[in-house]
């Protein structure tokens, strides 16, 4: 490990935030992913004097790394950075690497230039995915985190190594405190063994492996810890472990958000009225946190570890719902009644989705909310002489839910000392700069700019298409009622006006229904 963060200023003060960035060279892992983004457009932009940001990318879908990092400085995420220095792309420098390549495939040239030079690390890479086979998992959320560890250990300059875990990396226990937990298995054994089994064997041995955790991917973040830790001797080391994070809250502006993934899948499906059924459990805490939170609590533990040092490796839990909780009940009901404000464009039926937790109750949901009517969209679409699309849509939808619904149906208790401590050491300056103290955030609104953010920048919409959009719901409504008025007629037609003990039934039920309106009617009299 290199020199220590100048813990000081000239004058004696604590350095700032962005006097500790000044001068630094930062290397930072998954930059084109969700949160690397962020926190590469937050460094820019608050951090204006900081020298390099080395990137780690690959090559993908046909673009080299240096035309995806192009397009990447392009997105609408990073227009303030370019307001405020439009030669900010001079700061960043693309390297060539592949995570899961031996030596993560960085050239002898760029070790050497990295190894001379980098004094931070910010480890954000990994997959994320509910499904990925273990193999693969292990490889990029373990192998490669070791691969940076032992390449960080190199360098002569570094002062922290920051690494992006998950709260959910030990969600078989209730209660999560700040620190690692012995891992479920030892890695290097784990690794060991898996090199020489065939795929097969290892898909066959997975659930056991994974044991009472839900998925690969928490597995392998809850073994990516211990390894980190494992070095904790040797580098000054800071976890941090979002929860579910979500759009952006303040920064650069509300409810920025680029991907499918979490929530903002299961809000975009409510919005275009696809799904109407989920299980979540309508009291549970829905830990959602916003990623600009998540990316100043980064910068902040980065500062924090460079600078103290702390012995041993230092475990933020980052999470929203021990501090300002809100519930997925809550949040089903500012999602929909979002959707209704600032609809999506061609909803396939009015957003109404409702979460229950009950297992019977979803299904039966499932088969009169999605199913019946993907049957009869696809019965519309052949005889139109289209292809049949809505049921493989639905599929897929049901497969994507039923990997998030371990979130939604319970709740974790997350000690949060260590991010209280680190705003305790912020000067009022940065508490306001790298804001994330959560108990200022507004849920309702929040909600709101969520919901908004996946119509402007996932699904790419205009705002100003709204009234046309709300147009088409009125359309879907006057079809709900046209069709729910033939079904009526038609159920009266074939079960009713065939049997006199049906017509008596029908006759009995509809005087009982009047009635009950007139005595409601009397009694509403008298009391005025
Ligand atoms: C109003 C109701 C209120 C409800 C309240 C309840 C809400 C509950 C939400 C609970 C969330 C819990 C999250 C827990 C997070 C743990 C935190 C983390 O650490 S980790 C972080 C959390 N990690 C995750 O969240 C990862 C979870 N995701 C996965 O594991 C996989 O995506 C998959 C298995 C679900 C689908 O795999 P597969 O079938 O192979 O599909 P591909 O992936 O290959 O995508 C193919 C295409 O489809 C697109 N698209 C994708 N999803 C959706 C969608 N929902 N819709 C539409 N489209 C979607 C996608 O963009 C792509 O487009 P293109 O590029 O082709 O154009
Ligand atoms: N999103 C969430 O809700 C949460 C995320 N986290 C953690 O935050 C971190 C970032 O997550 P997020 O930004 O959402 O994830 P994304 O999937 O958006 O980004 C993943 C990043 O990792 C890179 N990557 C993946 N595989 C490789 C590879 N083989 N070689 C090089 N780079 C690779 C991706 O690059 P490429 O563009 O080339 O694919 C991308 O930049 C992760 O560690 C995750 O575990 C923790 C809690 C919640």
């Amino acid at each position: 490990m290199g020199e220590t963060g100048e813990e000081t200023g000239a004058d004696g003060s604590m350095v700032s935030i962005a006097d500790y960035y000044a001068g630094k060279n930062v290397l930072i892992t998954g930059a084109t992913g969700f949160m690397g983004k962020v926190l590469v457009e937050k460094l820019l932009r608050s951090c204006p004097e900081v020298q390099t940001l080395y990137l780690l990318v690959r090559p993908k879908a046909g673009q080299s790394m240096q035309e995806r990092v192009s397009d990447m400085m392009k997105c609408k995420l990073f227009d303030r950075v370019r307001e405020d220095n439009p030669d900010f792309h001079q700061k960043i420098v693309p390297i060539s690497s592949e995570l899961t390549q031996p030596a993560l495939a960085i050239s002898p040239e760029d070790v050497e230039r990295l190894t001379s030079c980098v004094n931070i690390i910010f480890h954000c890479a990994a997959t994320i995915r509910f499904d990925e086979p273990l193999k693969h998992a292990l490889q990029l959320n373990v192998i490669a985190t070791q691969q940076l560890l032992n390449l960080a250990q190199q360098m002569h300059h570094l002062q922290a190594f920051i690494h992006i875990s998950t709260a959910y990396a030990n969600c078989n226990r209730r209660h999560i405190d700040e620190i690692i937990y012995p891992p479920p298995v030892e890695p290097k054994k784990l690794i060991d063994s898996l090199e020489w089994m065939e795929d097969s064997i290892v898909r066959d041995i997975t659930p056991r492996l994974i044991g009472d955790r839900p998925n690969t991917y928490t597995y392998t973040k809850a073994l990516a810890e211990c390894v980190v830790q494992k070095e904790s001797s040797k580098l000054s080391i800071g976890i941090i472990r979002p929860s579910i994070v979500g759009a952006s809250w303040q920064e650069p502006f509300p409810g920025w958000i680029d991907n499918f993934n979490g929530p903002s899948g299961v809000f975009i499906a409510a919005g275009k009225g696809i799904l109407r059924t989920m299980r979540a459990n309508n009291d549970a805490v829905a830990d959602l946190i916003p990623v600009d939170v998540v990316i100043n609590l980064t910068l902040a533990a980065g500062w924090y570890t460079a600078v103290h040092r702390p012995k041993a490796a230092l475990v933020y839990n980052c999470t929203t719902g021990g501090i300002n909780p809100f519930h997925w009940g809550e949040i089903e009901h500012h999602v929909m009644s979002s959707f209704k404000r600032n609809p999506l464009e061609q909803a396939f039926r009015r957003p109404n989705a409702n979460i229950t937790s009950n297992y019977l109750m979803n299904q039966y949901w499932i088969l009169v909310s999605h199913k019946f009517p993907a049957l009869i969209y696809d019965l519309y679409l052949r005889l139109s002489g289209q292809k049949p699309q809505m049921m493989r849509i639905f599929n897929r939808l049901h497969k994507a839910i039923g990997l998030l619904e371990y979130f939604s149906r319970q709740d974790w208790e997350w000690n949060s000392e260590n991010m209280n401590m680190l705003m305790s050491h912020l000067s009022p300056e940065d508490r306001k700069t790298f804001n994330f103290d959560v108990r200022q955030l507004n849920w309702p609104e929040y909600i709101e700019n969520y919901c908004i953010g996946t119509k402007k920048y996932v699904l790419n919409e205009d705002m100003s298409d709204i009234p046309a959009a709300r147009q088409h719901l009125r359309k879907l409504r006057n079809i709900r009622y046209t069709f729910n008025t033939l079904l009526l007629v038609f159920i009266w037609r074939v079960f009713i006006a065939r049997s006199q003990m049906a017509r008596n039934i029908w006759y009995f039920v509809v005087s009982l229904c009047f009635k009950f309106l007139s005595y409601f009617r009397a009694s509403s009299t008298l009391t005025n």
